[in-house]
């Protein structure tokens, strides 16, 4: 497992529950099952859901298990991409601030594409002087396997938008071997992550018995797919293993490695951010009264824990 960069600890941040949101109209959202709730003082919608998915008739007997799991279901819907990074931010710094309290570290998941511009913010005052960024410990949920200078490299990504500006310990960004084929570096991977199982930093579900991140920030491509789970592979029915490899991604480059749907269904909390109208159907399938010719794998994400949906007004236009 690699690292990539190191300067000075900074002190606990302390925003939890503070609220700054965007508006939009209310009457702009309808919702199979869920609830709208704008009080006066918001800025933003938020959409409290008792359907835990919209998997509709065709959904497997593990499909409907995933859909009855327990966690808090949000929808939050932004006028724009920048007050949704705005939010994402302060949402990612209070989860810091959470489990740093309480357990001394934070495990923080990340995908690659849109997300990362998402997470600016992260890199700017207050956060970028007030988070503890020595506690965290980063991830990927899916990697492309090609080296980390690559331009379509995730690592290399997150390092741009992020992980360069923040002072993270090199040590505690955990990137993939890409000098291993695909399969060899999705079982380094989950080596590694077994290692930091032992070790303490990442606990395991009760539930699952898979590793228990405290947040995976995913993005959705506009077929639905999350991680490299893509729309009718067989790599969405994977439940042994922790991470896995695909070497015909239909969205290039070929070989990736991904985490598995049972790790990322084992997570304490995550955000999906979503913007633009083009990935306003899958979002509609999975939140509204879509029914999709298959089952997309953005879905199948239900956590144990709690699922927030950031999207702009684009991604949210079918709801
Ligand atoms: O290939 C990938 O695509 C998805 C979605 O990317 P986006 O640019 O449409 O947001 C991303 O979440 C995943 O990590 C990445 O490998």
């Amino acid at each position: 497992m690699a690292a990539s960069l190191s300067r000075s600890l900074s002190p606990g941040f302390h925003r939890l529950g503070e609220s700054i949101r965007p508006t939009i109209s209310a009457s702009q959202i309808s919702l199979r099952n869920g609830r709208i709730d704008r009080p006066s003082n918001r800025r933003s919608v938020r959409i409290t859901y008792s359907s835990k998915s919209g998997l509709g008739t065709r959904a497997s007997a593990a499909e409907k298990m995933a859909a009855e799991r327990s966690g808090n279901r949000q929808v939050e819907v932004f006028d724009s991409e920048e007050e949704l990074a705005v939010e994402l931010a302060k949402y990612t710094a209070a989860l810091s601030e959470k489990f740093v309290t309480e357990r001394g570290a934070f495990t923080c998941v990340v995908s690659g594409g849109s997300l990362i511009k998402s997470l600016r913010k992260l890199t700017e005052k207050p956060y970028v002087e007030e988070v503890a960024w020595s506690k965290w410990h980063v991830f990927w949920v899916d990697e492309r396997v090609v080296p980390k200078d690559d331009p379509e490299s995730n690592y290399k990504l997150a390092y741009d938008g992020l992980l360069s500006k923040v002072p993270i310990p090199p040590g505690q960004v955990y990137a993939i071997n890409d000098a291993l084929s695909p399969e060899g570096a999705a079982e380094d991977y989950e080596t590694g992550i077994k290692h930091l199982v032992s070790n303490g930093v990442i606990p395991l579900s009760t539930k699952t018995g898979f590793p228990k991140f405290d947040v995976m920030l995913l993005g959705m491509g506009p077929d639905g797919h999350v991680a490299s789970l893509f729309p009718g592979h067989p790599l969405v029915n994977e439940n042994k293993k922790w991470v896995t490899f695909i070497k015909d991604s239909p969205k290039p480059p070929p070989n990736r490695i991904t985490f598995t749907l049972p790790v990322i269904n084992s997570s304490a909390h995550i955000a999906l951010v979503v913007c633009g109208s083009g990935k306003a159907g899958p979002v509609q399938a999975a939140l509204g009264s879509g029914e999709p010719a298959q089952v997309l794998p953005v879905q199948l994400v239900s956590p144990e824990g709690d699922l927030t949906w950031f999207l702009d007004k684009g991604a949210a236009s079918k709801l």
